[in-house]
């Protein structure tokens, strides 16, 4: 067959997939006001809306169910791309979903917004952590997405010392395996490359590679990795360390491919919302809390989760900001906070600290790696 007549049929068959998604839009429409008419006030508002028109369970089973079936021509991982902007498209019709993210574009947590609410939702970029917290606070936006550990690094302050503050929980996770990249201007070849620049974290996850490959470069840490990009931009004897999406995003070149440390280099981002998440029966709590200044109390608090089974994913100590050598704990234990065994460890928890705070309930997800813009 020609060129032509096979465009031909494409032509007809993109319009019957357009047809399909149309009437795939007026089912999700009608959904939305069945929600509206059986929880009649509140969803005036960003938050309300998206806590009654959005469900994020709903839409991981969709796009799990449709990968599974994914067998013929169309890529398996494309099929669940096209369906995320599906859905993102129909619950804009209903509502735009307002998500602050920590900026500027084309960073790794822009990545995972994208990921997670498609490119129909109406993103608000902010400077800091603690303007992506305020937007989700002021309900400014109804979902904030922020990193809050990485594999390799640790965890990321900032992120738990404001969950630790309040207001604001953990709605939702996203574990991403993130791949750094050697980036520079065209003209500039891998031995002249005298600056490297960087957001800390991700010259820290490529530490190793760089002592050993880029032994006199100095380094230069910047406020993110499109910060790093854009000197690079700038540079003839300079380079970047950043994801190779962002060599597409400002014209650069990737001079070295996976120069992270670790293969599995891995960073969570949490969604924060004013309330966490229902319960699915595959979820994680995260929580903050002091021990009593008192012999054992730490280890009597730990036996509180062993005693009742509840697996514990996660702990770490920070400084409590009120007195020198107070620490809080963060732990991530599996579970929600309505289970039974988890309520009876955070029952026994209060009686061996002074402070016990529930950051939020959320569904586990797995690792997910990115190879392009979802
Ligand atoms: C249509 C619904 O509402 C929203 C849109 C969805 C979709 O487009 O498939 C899925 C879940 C919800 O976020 C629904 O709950 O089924």
């Amino acid at each position: 067959m020609s060129i032509e007549a096979l465009r031909a049929q494409i032509d007809a068959t993109d319009e019957r997939i357009l047809e399909l998604l149309n009437e795939r839009a007026t089912l999700a429409v009608a959904i939305g006001h069945a929600k509206r008419a059986a929880h009649a006030p509140g969803a005036d508002n960003k938050q309300g809306a998206e806590k009654l028109l959005r469900d994020p369970e709903r839409e991981r089973a969709v796009l799990d169910r449709l990968a599974a079936l994914a067998k013929g021509q169309f890529p398996q991982q494309a099929v669940r791309a096209v369906f995320r902007e599906i859905m993102s498209g129909c619950l804009s019709l209903e509502q735009p979903l307002h998500v602050a993210f920590l900026g500027p574009e084309g960073t790794f947590t822009q990545m995972a917004a994208r990921y997670l609410f498609g490119l129909s939702a109406q993103y608000r970029e902010a400077a800091t952590i603690e303007g992506v917290f305020d937007a989700v606070r002021t309900g400014d936006a109804a979902l904030g997405v922020v990193a809050i550990e990485n594999s390799t690094e640790g965890s990321v302050t900032l992120t738990a010392d404001l969950l630790i503050e309040g207001n604001v929980v953990v709605r939702e996770e996203l574990v991403l395996l993130i791949e750094h990249a050697l980036l520079a201007r065209d003209s500039v070849p891998f031995s002249s490359v005298q600056r490297v620049y960087s957001h800390p974290q991700a010259l820290a996850q490529c530490r190793g590679w760089l002592t050993k490959n880029l032994p006199g470069a100095q380094l230069v840490q910047t406020a993110s990795t499109t910060a790093a990009a854009r000197q690079a931009l700038l540079d003839t004897a300079g380079a970047a360390v950043a994801s190779p999406l962002a060599a597409e995003l400002h014209g650069l070149q990737i001079l070295r491919e996976r120069i992270q440390d670790r293969t599995e280099n891995a960073t969570r981002f949490v969604v924060l919302g004013k309330e966490d998440a229902p319960r699915t029966g595959r979820d994680r709590t995260s929580l903050a809390f002091s021990v009593k200044d008192q012999r054992g109390a730490l280890r009597r608090v730990l036996s509180a989760f062993e005693d009742e089974g509840v697996n514990l994913s996660r702990l770490e100590s920070r400084p409590s900001q009120q007195k020198p050598w107070d620490y809080v704990f963060l732990v991530d234990l599996e579970g929600h906070r309505t289970d039974e065994t988890v309520q009876r460890a955070l029952e026994n928890l209060r009686s061996s600290c002074d402070m016990v705070k529930v950051l939020g309930s959320y569904a586990r997800r797995d690792p997910i790696r990115l190879t392009s813009i979802p």
